[in-house]
């Protein structure tokens, strides 16, 4: 059934579901739309609404053919005093599918598939960075392919700018909360240092070393062994990748922000190699070896794993409730060698397809999943969680400031949009 969404705006149905809201399509004066309506509990944040309105200009400012234009920012007044806002994103409507589900699909892309998607999105972020605006979020989930083309390649739009951080910002100023998704959280965010336009290149990468893996590089496990990972490891060299693409994306996951391309010259970058790339089929990589596990019998029956694995959990406060889409991860607590930095520290090692399974990890995949906790990442992968694991850990990693009160996973937020 219809729904009216403000005086100019109707939505008909669930186009989908992410952690801060409902994405509906609608009808506007201009056509069709689609509508992101932000959750209740959200929206009935009084700062949340004036934090939207004074970045209205921002959000509504953002053109180009690879990112998802926000077209009208509807802010409405509860129908009856001390009700809830209604706050609404009006956006091009994308025919077509998010990136997530295209590679789940797929499992794995081939290199000029990807480098193209990933192109295309380092276009809009070069314009957005251009603008002064840092995404902070950029994942699979995040990244939608325009089919409406029909036979030809499809378009990768970026969608989401600056939602992550309006909704995430803290409520009376003061120190905020890990803004992003843990297997794309760059090493500097998770040292505390302020995002800058960097931290959107490392994610990007991270997203192009997924699609040729069908992993991410530093994900598996608890999310604060996937933030420590960020901060101490350096990713596995993909078999079979051709070597200028390995040469790119290492130096895009550089830890020092200042070592990686900007967006222009990583689009450019990507373009030049695509020639090369064509034809090469997707890299045959195994399934990687899951992390050595902690006994059984800690972990809690209530608490077991559900049968599908995600690769990202957003750290949006209160994510579960509302989403139906399966963005939580397997999560395990990490053992005290992991926390230390140890040999259990990587969560998995890259197989070539034949190359047996390291020990017995075969021999019980009902054991395995008995090991793991499937919890919300609002229940669990809370600041406080995180930063008490890093204190715990020694902060992760020995450079950069932490904002002054010893090692923290908090980002100190800036006032207004972030910065490139
Ligand atoms: N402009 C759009 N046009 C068409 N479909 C869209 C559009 N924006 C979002 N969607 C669909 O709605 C779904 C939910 O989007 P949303 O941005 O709320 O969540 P998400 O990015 O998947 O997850 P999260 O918010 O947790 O990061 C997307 O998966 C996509 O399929």
């Amino acid at each position: 059934m219809a729904r009216n969404i403000g005086s100019r705006y109707t939505v008909h149905r669930v186009l989908g579901r992410g952690s801060a809201g409902t994405v509906w399509l609608g009808e506007g004066p201009q056509g069709p739309v689609a509508i992101k309506l932000l959750r209740e509990d959200l929206a009935a944040d009084p700062d949340l609404a004036e934090r939207f309105a004074h970045e209205r200009h921002a959000l509504l400012g953002l053109e180009h053919r690879n990112i998802v234009a926000v077209r009208d920012l509807l802010i409405e007044e509860g129908t009856e005093p001390g009700a809830p806002h209604e706050i609404a994103l009006v956006m091009d409507l994308v025919r077509g599918c998010d990136l997530r589900s295209h590679l789940e699909r797929e499992r794995r892309l081939a290199p000029a598939r990807a480098a193209a998607i990933v192109a295309d999105v380092a276009g809009g972020l070069a314009v957005a960075h251009a603008a002064g605006i840092v995404h902070r979020d950029v994942k699979p989930e995040n990244i939608l392919l325009d089919l409406s083309a029909g036979e030809g390649a499809p378009t990768a739009l970026l969608t989401d700018f600056g939602v992550a951080k309006l909704v995430d910002e803290p409520r009376h100023g003061g120190r905020g909360g890990v803004v992003g998704t843990p297997d794309y959280m760059a090493p500097e965010i998770v040292e505390g240092l302020p995002p800058r336009a960097a931290v959107d290149i490392y994610a990007l990468v991270t997203v192009l070393y997924e699609l040729l893996a069908g992993f991410t590089p530093f994900g598996g496990g608890h999310p604060g062994a996937v933030l420590r990972r960020q901060v101490t490891e350096t990713a596995d060299r993909l078999p079979g990748i051709p070597r200028e693409l390995w040469e790119l994306i290492q130096q895009c996951l550089a830890k020092a922000p200042a070592s990686r391309l900007r967006a222009a010259e990583l689009a450019s970058r990507l373009r030049e190699l695509m020639p090369a790339l064509e034809g090469l089929p997707p890299l045959a990589i195994g399934d990687p070896v899951p992390e050595a596990e902690a006994p059984a019998a800690e972990e809690p029956a209530a608490l077991a794993a559900p049968a599908a694995a995600r690769a990202a959990v957003p750290l949006v406060r209160g994510a579960a409730p509302d989403s139906e889409r399966e963005t939580h991860t397997r999560m395990r607590v990490p053992d005290a060698e992991e926390l230390a930095g140890g040999a259990h520290g990587t969560a998995r090692t890259i197989r070539t397809p034949g190359e047996p399974r390291a020990g017995s990890a075969r021999h019980s995949a009902a054991a395995r999943r008995k090991r793991r906790l499937a919890v919300t990442a609002a229940a669990v992968v809370g600041v406080g969680a995180i930063g008490g694991w890093l204190l715990f850990s020694g902060g992760g990693g020995d450079s950069g400031d932490t904002g002054g009160g010893g090692p923290s996973a908090s980002v100190e937020e800036d006032e207004g949009p972030s910065s490139p």
